[in-house]
């Protein structure tokens, strides 16, 4: 048979085998009356739509109680007794300032702004486990980079979010903290790794977060909370201090963002999470969009692994096209990379591969075990299947399909995935953008992910090429859900996606309220 053959109906057979299990497990599974179609409340209190831009102001002018402002968050792992005495410290620091409020924004620019922070960040005092059982009880003695630097700015972290188990799947479930709903629908997922910021950002409860992403944990649970994400350019934001560590080539993969309701937030976060290296980006270049070029890729040209893009989602990708070139009287052109066909491949064989001194990653297995001692994927498995196992279906499959990667990666796809790096980054240069799905579907049911393991190479893709991505929302679709799109940028271009998120957020309405619809 054909290899291409061959490929084919191994996918096909793939397919068919989830298909048939996601049937019997509709079939079998218990159904949870209490989460059926519902969604949380409006929010009410007028200081939860605030972004963090005004919330600061109006806590610089004393119009806002920062203590009211740190009690906002619904966390489970919170700190609310030092959130608010840190936030008793506001007014004083307020009345000791005699410059006048210029000078207290550019000092403290986030002064009494409530932050919440992806679990996996080492939060002094918190737990920072990445849902791993085996690290139950273990919490930070330090702050992470970017933390600090948000706590230096003035902001208030009010405690620590959910992620997946170690931080590797595109669902927040793990065995230790539960899982994590959409505020949109209580069956749907959150997204993952971050869903527990995309929840709890979407529905309100919080102003700013941070994230990280190294195939998609910023960009996938912004998108299915209906709200804006930034994939930094790797390297600029500190990805030290995170559980688990990145290990192998995966450090020039991994990125550190914010991630927030409003776009005005994005960029004064970045300003401040980039610390000392600030001076890499140009985040003080005013972008004028009619100079920009605009490209857009409507899918991944027919990957056998993924499954075709929602009509719901071309259409919305469709719709941005047609406004931009109505607002800005410019031509958004489509364009085409075959080798995005291979999105998965490349992201799999890349995060498999190396450091420069020859450093292999860190195997899923072992950080699935305790130290010195990796776990076994096919006794989990058989532990899972009678209910005794600590670990997740999602992170027992990641620790067996680690088990079929080739220690040699494949020159087919090594190939693939330098012609499209040099495709895209001289279409990029350093003035132009791309729209692209940013997954194959809105926010899916619960534990869905795990028939379509390889949606996630939508986001994944962007990682190896080592591109910024602004995850922007673009207002709900059909079943009342998140639509949105993916804009990506030139490497050290974060400015010009911000800049379009602003744009996309006044022409199509940003966030929305889950429970005002
Ligand atoms: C039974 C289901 C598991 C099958 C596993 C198949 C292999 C899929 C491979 C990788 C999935 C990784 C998902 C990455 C999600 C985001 C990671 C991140 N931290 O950015």
């Amino acid at each position: 048979m054909a290899p291409s053959l061959l490929r084919k109906v191994q996918v096909w057979l793939l397919k068919a085998v989830a298909g048939v299990f996601l049937l019997l497990c509709r079939l079998f599974a218990p159904r949870k009356p209490a989460l059926a179609g519902k969604k949380l409340p409006p929010a009410e209190d007028p200081l939860l739509l605030l972004s963090a831009t005004q919330l600061a102001k109006k806590i610089r002018r004393k119009e806002v109680c920062p203590r009211s402002a740190a009690g906002l968050l619904p966390l489970r792992f919170n700190r609310f007794a030092a959130a608010l005495q840190e936030a008793a410290q506001v007014d004083k620091l307020i009345e000791e300032e005699t410059g006048g409020e210029e000078v207290l924004e550019d000092r403290l620019p986030l002064l009494g702004v409530p932050l919440s922070v992806k679990e996996s960040f080492a939060l002094q005092g918190m737990p920072h486990t990445s849902g791993l059982v085996s690290r139950r009880g273990v919490v930070a003695t330090v702050d992470a980079p970017p933390v600090a630097l948000l706590k230096r700015a003035g902001a208030i972290p009010v405690g620590v979010t959910n992620t997946s188990e170690l931080c590797m799947w595109c669902e927040s479930h793990n065995r230790l903290n539960g899982i994590t709903n959409n505020p949109y629908d209580l069956e749907r997922i959150a997204g993952g790794s971050s869903g527990g910021e995309g929840s709890i950002l979407g529905a309100a409860g919080a102003v700013i977060g941070i994230g990280s992403d190294i195939g998609g944990s910023i960009r996938m649970p912004s998108f299915f909370n209906g709200i804006f994400g930034h994939k930094t350019t790797p390297n600029v934001v500190s990805s030290e201090n995170q559980y688990p560590p990145t290990s192998g080539r995966q450090n020039e993969y991994i990125s550190t963002g914010p991630m927030c309701r409003y776009a005005e937030d994005l960029l004064p976060m970045l300003k401040i999470m980039a610390g000392p290296n600030v001076h890499m980006l140009s985040l003080n270049t005013k972008v004028d969009l009619k100079k920009l070029k605009f490209f857009t890729i409507p899918h991944d040209g027919g990957s056998p692994l993924t499954y075709p893009v929602s009509k719901e989602l071309m259409d919305i990708q469709r719709k941005v096209v047609e406004r931009l070139e109505l607002d800005l009287g410019i031509k958004v052109q489509e364009v085409r990379f075959p080798e995005l066909q291979y999105s998965f491949q490349i992201w799999n064989t890349y995060m498999g591969l190396s450091d420069k001194d020859g450093k292999p990653p860190m195997p899923f297995s072992s950080l699935m075990g305790e130290p010195g001692r990796p776990a076994w994927p096919l006794w989990e498995l058989l532990k899972w299947m009678v209910g005794k196992s600590e670990h997740t279906m999602a992170a027992i499959g990641l620790g067996l399909a680690e088990m079929t990667r080739s220690s040699k990666p494949l020159t087919f796809i090594t190939e693939k995935k330098e012609k499209l790096q040099k495709e895209v980054d001289e279409l990029l240069g350093t003035d132009a953008v791309i729209l692209y799905p940013s997954h194959t579907r809105v926010a899916p049911k619960h534990h869905h992910p795990l028939f379509r393991p390889f949606d996630f190479s939508y986001t994944g893709i962007f990682n190896i090429l080592a591109l910024p991505v602004t995850q922007c929302p673009l207002g709900l679709g059909e079943e009342g859900l998140p639509l949105g799109v993916q804009v990506v940028g030139g490497k050290l271009q974060d400015h010009l996606t911000l800049a379009v998120a602003l744009y996309l957020e006044k022409t199509f309405g940003g966030w929305r309220d889950p429970g005002a619809n």
